[in-house]
């Protein structure tokens, strides 16, 4: 199973021009000088003469690039809030009354595609017209293009992200572009909507919990690079001036940069290449980017279903529950006690029981029994070899695919994810198949029972045995006792 895609979360994204060949691609080079006098004109603070970046055309399609020597952390780009497009600049706008009530994203794309529309008659079409045409993300890929991602994850998420858009654009036509062609007197299509929406997803800064979604002209423009790793932001909104009344977009550099060349910041060091690729159309060369997410499910038949979900909740789990597990790196930690959780039954079904609510947590965390145990290597490999068995290459063809020069940018992630997810799925099992040669050595719950109740010690099974002849003892002793009169106890 796949992980939902976190449609309307958006973060900060770069669509793709497609880099390599994108001024081939292009039937014309954006209007950039324009779209940076625009900017000037309307006061952005970057926009001074001693401006330490201005725009410019770089491998990636558009960036920003040094006109002096930048030191690390000095701040490249302001933009006042008066210059980002936002929910506040659609409620501002005429189409502001019909867009209250809609997703941000959806009030947005409209505005987008509607002063797109408008031509050099929008305000905006400076910066409009320095939006690429599309981008490399899996979204705008043609369908030959997808069958190089047969079998991953990443088609499904592309797939779940394309239905989504098409679903919102649905409704958006029925109920705000239909009756209001006055306002919309050019068609709007679906094709349209996913360009405002692959726009969004790979340019717009997301913030205030990811509630809020902005573009921002100029800002826009930065570049992501791998060499940079900072987990810190490299961006941040705050008030400007005493009274800090007007909000702005300030970016730095998160390292020195050399007069002429390009400033980059890293867009997310937590996202797999499935996720660059469908943001943003890019993928990178690390193996921690390489991932599978792990769906996991209490069924609704499972027996113990109600105590289950009980337990998993009380554990900051749910019904289902995602683990994704990237290349070289352990597997998530509540991974295998949900995962015990899930398979748990037969002679172990007395660990759910109320009794055990605050203790099981703990007792899942260590193998449960031999069975328990062997189920979840038994589900694990399955899935691995389920899904191992959907790519059409293996790892050793797209290795070789991979050492040829000239690839086509897309065909390229293409098999740089395949390959990656394929690599983990074959780490996975490769753990499950040497905990599966490990089940006779392994110590389970009973054990473990048997040493808290020091009934297993330095003396072994002998201490055992002392202590069950004394029960036994005992057991005698009361079985007599029931044979005597009841006066034989006053
Ligand atoms: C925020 S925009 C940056 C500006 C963009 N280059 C442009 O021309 O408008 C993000 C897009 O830039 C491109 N991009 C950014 N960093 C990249 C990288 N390291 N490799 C390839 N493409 C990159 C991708 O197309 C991405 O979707």
């Amino acid at each position: 199973k796949c992980k939902p895609s976190p449609l309307p979360v958006l973060n900060i994204g770069c669509s793709s021009r497609r880099i390599s060949t994108a001024a081939a691609q292009r039937a014309f080079d954006p209007p950039v000088d324009e779209f940076w006098r625009w900017h000037c004109e309307r006061g952005a603070v970057a926009a001074s003469s001693a401006a330490a970046v201005k725009p410019g055309f770089v491998p990636e399609g558009l960036g920003l690039v040094a006109q002096r020597d930048i030191p690390r952390n000095e701040v490249v780009v302001e933009v006042p809030k008066r210059l980002w497009i936002d929910s506040d600049t659609v409620v501002a706008s005429e189409i502001g009354r019909l867009c209250a009530g809609l997703k941000p994203w959806v009030s947005i794309a409209l505005f987008l595609l509607r002063e797109r529309a408008l031509g050099t008659a929008s305000p905006w079409h400076p910066y409009l017209d320095i939006l690429p045409p599309t981008t490399n993300s899996t979204i705008f890929w043609t369908e030959e293009e997808l069958s190089e991602i047969e079998g991953t994850q990443l088609l499904n998420t592309t797939m779940g992200a394309k239905e989504y858009v098409e679903s919102e654009f649905v409704k958006a036509e029925a109920e705000v572009i239909l009756p209001n062609k006055h306002l919309f007197p050019l068609a709007i299509t679906s094709l349209d909507f996913l360009w405002a929406f692959g726009m969004l997803r790979s340019r717009a800064f997301s913030y205030g919990r990811g509630e809020n979604l902005a573009l921002v002209p100029l800002a826009d423009l930065i570049n992501h690079s791998s060499s940079i790793i900072h987990k810190d932001s490299s961006w941040e909104i705050k008030g400007k001036g005493i009274f800090s009344r007007e909000l702005i977009f300030s970016l730095r550099t998160p390292v020195y940069v050399k007069s002429g060349e390009q400033v980059y910041i890293q867009y997310d060091i937590a996202k797999s290449n499935a996720d660059l690729a469908l943001d943003y159309g890019f993928v990178e060369q690390r193996p921690d980017r390489d991932a599978y997410t792990f769906t996991l499910e209490i069924s609704e038949s499972d027996t113990f279903y109600g105590d289950k979900i009980d337990i998993a909740e009380s554990n900051g789990l749910d019904e289902t529950a995602y683990f994704d597990i990237a290349l070289g790196c352990p597997l998530p930690p509540l991974m295998l006690p949900y995962l015990r959780l899930v398979v748990l039954g037969g002679t172990d079904a007395f660990l759910v029981e109320s009794v055990f609510r605050n203790t099981i947590w703990g007792h899942l965390e260590l193998s449960v029994s031999r069975a328990n145990e062997e189920a979840i290597c038994r589900v694990i490999r399955q899935a691995c070899k389920s899904a191992l068995s959907a790519y059409h290459t293996t790892i050793e063809e797209d290795e070789k695919l991979m050492e040829g020069d000239n690839l086509d940018e897309r065909l390229r992630i293409s098999i740089c994810v395949r390959d990656g997810e394929k690599k983990v799925l074959q780490q996975i099992d490769d753990a499950f198949r040497e905990r599966e040669s490990e089940l006779d050595i392994l110590e389970y719950y009973q054990e473990r029972k048997l040493k808290d109740l020091g009934l297993v010690g330095e003396q072994g099974s002998m201490e055992i045995l002392l202590k069950m002849c004394k029960s036994q003892k005992l057991l005698n002793c009361m079985r007599n006792a029931r044979r005597l009169p009841a006066e034989s106890f006053i």
